[in-house]
């Protein structure tokens, strides 16, 4: 199986199963003109975020690493009218296009975006004891990823989801020789949520478009 191979399936699934969709495609187009790096999700993994958004009931969701809001779009979208989806972004040219992205998807009543470095962020909205999240996507620097698992657990609930995106990193995750900082960071992080009574979880290598890479998903325990 090749690169090529998992493009024409993806390819085959989104046109059945999501099709056109005007606001996704300008906001994509929007982070290209802008040279956004291409790093968001791809639009089916997009839309299983949204799924598991409408599955978990959401009301408030985080996500830490917005670059140009595609996949906040597709989670916002799942949020009832008075719902809530805040975004952590460290780079500023980010959040700029991401909230002209959110706008132009009728978004911006409940989508906020708040910049700076995730840890910094994270840490004041454990300190202002906010509302819990229904649902924590963490998808910025995989270094950070350890610290940002622990304060999505200090802010979530019983029966909230946790999803971290590319945990696989190319396979190296599976290599305990590795020094690769975002590799080490990755076995660190599964370190910890397999010694965290209060989660379950799994992890799911992928293919497709964005390559071979994977998520992991944690409950947390009811
Ligand atoms: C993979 S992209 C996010 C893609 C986005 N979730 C999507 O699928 O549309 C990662 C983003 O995290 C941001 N980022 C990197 N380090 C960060 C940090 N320490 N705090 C907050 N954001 C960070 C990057 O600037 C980048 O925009």
């Amino acid at each position: 199986m090749t690169q090529q191979t998992w493009d024409a399936v993806d390819a085959y699934f989104t046109d059945r199963l999501i099709g056109h969709d005007p606001e996704l495609e300008a906001a994509a187009a929007a982070a290209d003109r802008a040279g956004l790096p291409h790093i968001a999700v791809a639009p089916n993994q997009g839309k299983l975020l949204h799924l598991l958004a409408l599955t978990q009931g959401a009301r408030r969701i985080l996500e830490v690493g917005t670059l140009g809001g595609y996949s906040a779009i597709w989670l916002a979208r799942a949020l009832p009218a008075d719902g809530r989806l805040i975004t952590l972004e460290i780079d500023p040219r980010h959040a700029e296009v991401a909230r002209g992205n959110l706008a132009r998807a009728g978004l911006e009543g409940v989508a906020e975006i708040r910049i700076g470095p995730a840890a910094d962020t994270l840490a004041e909205l454990v300190a202002d004891g906010v509302e819990p999240f229904d649902l924590v996507f963490i998808d910025a620097d995989k270094r950070g990823n350890p610290e940002y698992f622990a304060r999505a657990l200090e802010l979530t609930r019983p029966g909230s989801l946790i999803v971290v995106d590319n945990v696989v990193r190319g396979g190296a995750v599976a290599d305990a020789a590795s020094t690769d900082p975002a590799v080490t960071a990755t076995r660190r992080l599964h370190d910890v949520i397999a010694a965290e009574p209060r989660v379950s979880a799994t992890s799911v290598q992928t293919v497709g478009t964005k390559g071979y890479d994977g998520f992991t998903l944690a409950r947390v325990r009811s």
